[in-house]
This record gives structure tokens, sequence and C-alpha cells, in this order.
């Protein structure tokens, strides 16, 4: 596949292996087990450190020791909204049309996107504190408005340089909405931040419960556990990698929640700060509630809520930041018990240590199930390093190796993207350096994930979803599979191979998931729902596309086939056929009105696919986002075409599938011959795409 979205790779740094277990490994070191002190309640604390308890104005007036503020009492009446902060007085007119469509134009489909960080030439601010605050006063009035008395809202970020900026403008701006409760998150991730209303008992059904926030008691269980293990085995490897699991688990995890702040009332309110892969000066916004991710017409309402807060303040979109830090000290020191630091990744992580060992469930060692794999993350210095650090070494798996897993925002290495070349070759030399069975590949913000082979083969787009498949049909025999456009005629087939059902249906990881959702509301059972991007979406785990989940259920798969000797996860993947060739091109459309441009071209192309002038081609209809070509290839071979418009970019997309060497580009230079005659060669579009597009025509 010919993707290049965001910036190439790398400055070229070296792969280095991070992480506490992993430094102290490589080293040699051996460090004594020393569990941090305990609080009475028997919950493992430490303190923030300095620079953390500064980095916020919410942490900066909590009360000191550990950053957190008082739960609210479960029966208190909701507190009022702090009012607006006074600023100029209310917006009408043409400035309202301004805010209003400046706010509109943040609208990514279901997220909110923008550049967020000044400083690269052509790219202006345009998600700005103020925009982020007036958001926030927006998503707190919204969940009011849905029946909400009193919404607690928890709030993490990837570790993006503008993040700590936006996390404090969107919480003072919950408070001014009427968040009853804003819990600071700090470093998270996206499936994460779902979670956080799941583990706090606010959505019952799904693969976790309550029971997991239990993770103190878990820590010190583990922690015992490796240590007797230690002392009781004749084995040294085996002794050395208890050895390192009780480390980990007593001393190098953070601080676990106190039960206080979580075992009060569920989050009914989600957000996570991210803007995924995009390049480090973006930043955007992800919204949950029990009932999952919040969809596009609930994002165009949000942004409407923002601007009718923005201009009954009377205060722009685009003001400085010095006035929104002022609103935001003035509201938080108004009152400190109704915000908190509260850190969660360590009751997520025991969460999915958890799923981990009851899905190997080994008889022999289930506490510690995978002692002996040798796993790797990369986590493209986005959020997920905590993956390799908190998941998957204190359940024994030796993750020396792993690369990239301290948070950078400015992504120094690779993008943290499964769809990126640059960021599965690392995965995949991470891999091979290590000698590891199994690699992971997160992105950014760890809803996407990508797996490596112990040869170094790359399993993300096509394989993963085969590879998922198989794990499910195993499981679910005769379940629907729904991807998106632009996968595989050999994927359909494997699937098919295995008893299963494929439906192919749009690009885009929420019309995929919506898609599943609705075959399964009319009684038509589908278990996964997968992009070729690392989307990927189960339905016992609540219909929330999650890369974390997806790596724990690869990563299960692969130990309980090892433990039956019937090989790794790669064999399962021995019986897809692919694709001689896989491409993809983007043509850009230089006009306002790319979306009018788009539709004639795809209409053109319609009609070029039926007239008759290309025998070989027979129309395929694909939901009306595109048209897809079925060319016959000769000799029972068949490839396809597939023209449809970008989701959110003004683009043109051809994918292109081809059983032949070459037969990618010989489709593609009928493409482009197309787009070169005299009807369509008026239109607005990238004349340098098209060029690329067949440089031999
Ligand atoms: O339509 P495109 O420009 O190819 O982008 C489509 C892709 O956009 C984003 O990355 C979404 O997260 C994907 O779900 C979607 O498939």
């Amino acid at each position: 596949m010919l993707l290049q979205r965001g910036p190439a790779c790398g400055s070229g740094r070296a792969c280095q292996p991070s992480g506490v277990a992993a430094t102290a490994r490589s080293a040699g070191v051996r460090r004594p087990s020393v569990l941090p002190s305990r609080n009475p309640g028997g919950t493992l604390r430490r303190p923030l450190s300095p620079a953390a308890a500064a980095s916020t104005p919410a942490a900066a007036t909590a009360p000191s020791g550990n950053g957190a503020a008082p739960a609210p009492a479960a029966a208190a009446a909701p507190p009022p909204p702090l009012p607006l902060p006074p600023a100029g007085g209310p917006i009408t007119g043409a400035a309202l049309g301004d805010i209003v469509k400046k706010l509109k134009r943040l609208q990514n489909g279901s997220d909110i996107r923008g550049i967020a960080l000044e400083g690269v030439p052509n790219e202006p601010v345009t998600l700005s504190a103020g925009a982020v605050y007036f958001i926030g006063v927006a998503f707190a009035r919204w969940l009011r408005s849905k029946g909400q008395r009193a919404p607690k809202v928890s709030i993490g970020r990837d570790p993006r340089l503008s993040g700590p900026l936006m996390e404090s403008a969107f919480a003072a701006g919950l408070l001014h909405g009427g968040a009853a409760v804003v819990h600071l998150f700090g470093l998270a991730t996206t499936p994460a931040m779902f979670y956080s209303i799941v583990l706090s008992g606010g959505a019952s059904k799904g693969p976790t419960s309550p029971a997991f926030f239990n993770t103190a008691a878990s820590l010190a269980s583990t922690a015992k556990r490796a240590a007797s293990l230690a002392a009781d085995s004749d084995d040294p490897s085996a002794q050395a990698a208890a050895e390192s699991v009780a480390v980990t688990a007593g001393a190098s995890l953070p601080a676990a929640p106190t039960a206080a702040e979580m075992a009060g009332r569920p989050y009914t309110g989600a957000v996570m700060i991210t803007a995924s892969h995009l390049p480090f000066n973006a930043n955007g916004l992800k919204f949950f509630t029990a009932a999952g991710g919040l969809d596009k017409p609930d994002i165009a309402e949000l942004l409407q809520l923002a601007s009718q807060a923005a201009a009954e303040a009377g205060v722009m979109v685009g003001d400085t930041l010095s006035e929104t830090a002022h609103m935001l000290s003035a509201s938080l020191s108004s009152d400190p018990t109704r915000v908190a630091r509260v850190p969660f990744l360590p009751a997520y992580a025991a969460a999915l240590r958890d799923l981990i060992k009851r899905g190997v469930n080994s008889p022999t060692n289930y506490h510690f199930p995978l002692l002996g794999a040798k796993i790797v993350v990369d986590a493209g210095n986005g959020a997920g390093g905590f993956f390799a650090e908190q998941v998957l070494a204190p359940l024994g798996a030796d993750t020396t190796g792993s690369v990239f897993l301290n948070p950078d925002g400015t992504f120094p290495n690779h993008p943290p993207n499964p769809e990126h070349p640059a960021a599965m070759a690392a995965g995949a030399a991470a891999v091979r350096s290590a000698g590891a069975e199994l690699g992971i590949v997160f992105d950014t913000d760890v809803d996407r994930s990508a797996i490596v082979d112990a040869s170094g083969r790359e399993i993300n787009s096509n394989r993963f979803i085969a590879l998922m498949s198989a794990v499910v049909l195993r499981q679910h025999p005769g379940t629907t599979v729904v991807t998106d456009s632009v996968t595989s005629n050999g994927l359909t087939s494997f699937i098919q191979a295995l008893g299963g059902k494929h439906m192919r249906y749009k690009r885009g990881y929420k019309n995929v998931i919506g898609a599943g959702v609705k075959l399964n509301a009319a009684g038509e059972d589908c278990q996964l729902m997968m992009e070729t991007s690392g989307h990927g979406a189960l339905k016992e785990n609540y219909f929330l596309d999650d890369g974390a989940y997806l790596a724990v259920k690869a990563i299960i798969e692969h130990v309980r086939r090892r433990n039956e000797g019937s090989g790794g996860l790669a064999e399962l993947l021995a019986g897809l056929a692919e694709p001689a060739e896989s491409r993809e091109w983007r043509i850009g459309i230089s006009s306002p009105d790319f979306k009018t441009v788009g539709g004639q071209v795809l209409s053109a192309f319609r009609e070029l696919a039926t007239n008759g002038s290309h025998p070989d081609w027979a129309l395929e209809s694909v939901n009306h986002e595109g048209w897809r070509v079925v060319v016959d290839e000769g000799e029972g071979r068949k490839g396809w075409a597939l023209l449809r418009q970008s989701l959110h970019d003004p683009l043109l997309v051809l994918n292109v599938e081809s059983e032949l060497p070459g037969g990618a580009e010989a489709t593609a230079a009928r493409v482009a011959a197309f787009l070169r005659s005299p009807a369509i060669v008026a239109l607005p579009l990238d004349l340098k795409a098209l060029a690329q597009l067949a440089p031999k025509a």
C-alpha cells in the first residue's frame, strides 16, 4: 500500500528498549522487590511528583499528599453549574455566525480535530484552548440535557504537547457547564476512557466487571505470588522472570486509585484528548457515555451548544490563552472538591491482565500465563507503553527489546500508526532483534493495533482481520465479520472457508461498527467488525474499537495454541490467499466544493464502467461511498478497483487489487486515462497525483 499520511518516519534515532523492567533486565540489574507503602485501606499509594502536582491547576488546588480530592457523596444534590466568566457581553449577528462556523469546522466525523499548537507554517491554530473550554461547557450541558443531574466525567489525554492545556481548558469548561465531578487521568488511552465508565460500574454487560477495580489487592497478590514463585522454582530463568514480575508488580507500577476515588458513583461521561496518528501539532477530542462513543449527530449538537456558550459569554473562540488560563484558575480555585487527579491506567491494566489470565486459563500457571513468552511492544511514543510495563511484564512476559514505550508528544521515531509502513517496519525490526515470538504495534491512543509474528511478518490490515476472524470463528462458528470496503478477495474466501460470512461495507470504522450493530439487532450474529486501518470491535467488548483488547485476544490465542502444542499465531493465517498487488492512490480535489466535484467524477466513473468500453469490468455498488469494478484478469483471476471519496479530506481515493504482478498499475493506468479524459480534466483535480497514478500513460 502506498499510504503516506502524516510526516515520514523518524529522526533516525536507534530503537531503544525502554520501561523500568526492560531497563533493569537489560542492564542485568536485580532489584529488590520493595513494595510501596500501603494506606490503612490496603491500597498502594504514591504521592504525585512535584512536577506532576504542578502540571495542572487542578492538581495544584487538590489536597496535598496524593493529589486527590474527596469523592462526592452519592446522594448529594447536584451542584449548580458555575457561572460562565463575565466577558464582553452576548455575541449576536455576524460575529456569532463566525463562531458557529469556526466551531463547526472542528468536526471530524464522530470526533473533534484541529490544529492545537502554533509554529508549523500555514497551519494556524484552529482548536484553541478557548474552543476546547466551550466544548467542555457544551459536553456538560449535553449530558445534563440527556437527563444526567450530576455528570461525573473523566478526562484522559495522549502525550501531545498541547494535551495538558487542553485538559485544563476542557475541565474548566465542564465545571462551568454543570459537571458535578471531573477526574483528570493524565496519560490514558481511548479505550481506557470508555473502560473508566465500565469499570466504575457504569456499563453492566461485558468481559469485565467492577470487581477488577480492586487493583491494589491484585497488585499485592501478584507481587506475593511472584516472590514465592521465585523462591520455589529450580529453573533459573523462571526464577529471573518471576523476580522481575515481583519487581514490576510491587515497585514499578504507578499508584492505584483509592477505593474512595473509584468506589463512588460511576463516571457518566468520558473524554479522550487525542488526534490519534495525526502530527504533533494537531489535537482533538473523543467522547463516551455508558452507551459508547458519541456519533456524528451528537458531535454536531455539541458544537452547536459550544457556539451558544461562547455567544453567551461574549468570548470569541480564538481568544487568547491567557484569558482561558484565567477563566480556568478562577473556576478551579472556586471549588477544588469537584476536581481531582486520579491515575486510572493501573486499574485498567489490572482489568486487561485479568482478561489474559482468564483467557489463557493455565492450569499450572494461572497468575503468570506469560512466563517464558517473549513479547515486544512498539508504542510509537504514544500512550500504549503501559501495555508492556503494566500488562505483559507483570504476567511474566519478557518484554525486553520493546521500543518507543516512553510517551513523547513530538513522536520522534515514527508515526504511531499501524497503517504506516514505518511503524510496521519498526515493530518488525524490534521483534527480529529481540528474537521475540510476538510483537504488538499500537497507534497513539491505542484504539488501533497490529501484530508482528515471530518471523517478523507484519500482520496488519487484511492479515490482522483474517487473524481475528479465525479467533472469533473458533469461538462463534458461522458468525459474520463486517469489514471496510478495501479488504482483499482473499480475506472473503478465508472467512468463508472457516464457515463464516463476510460483509464488506464502507470505509470508516464507525460505519463498519454501525453495520455490525445493526446485523446483531436484526438477529444475525456478528462478532467482529474490523477495518483495514486497525480499528477492530468485538461484540463481546461493548462493540468498542479497541486496539488493546485486540492485542489481548491475539496474545491469549497465541499462548493457548502454544500451550496446546499447535504452533503460534502465524499458523492461523496459513489459508489466507494474498493478492499479488494491493495499492492506493489519493487524488486531491482543489475546490472548496470538493464533495460536488468528487460526486461528478464518481458518476462519470460509473458511466464508464457500464458503457461497454471496458468489457472486462463489472460494476459493483459499494454503499454510496463510491464505485467498485471487478476486473476479470483471466484464467479465473479477479482483481478490483474502487474509486471513492475520502471520508474526511478533499480527495478521491483509488484502491486497486490484482492477482497479477503489474496488474494494479495496469488497472490504475486505465482509471488515469479516464481521469484525463476531456470531461474530467476540466475539473479541479490534482494533476500531480494523476502523474503519479500512471507515470507511463
Ligand atoms: O477516507 P479516507 O481518507 O481513506 O480515511 C478513512 C479513514 O479515516 C480515519 O483514519 C478513520 O479513523 C478510519 O476509520 C477511516 O477508514
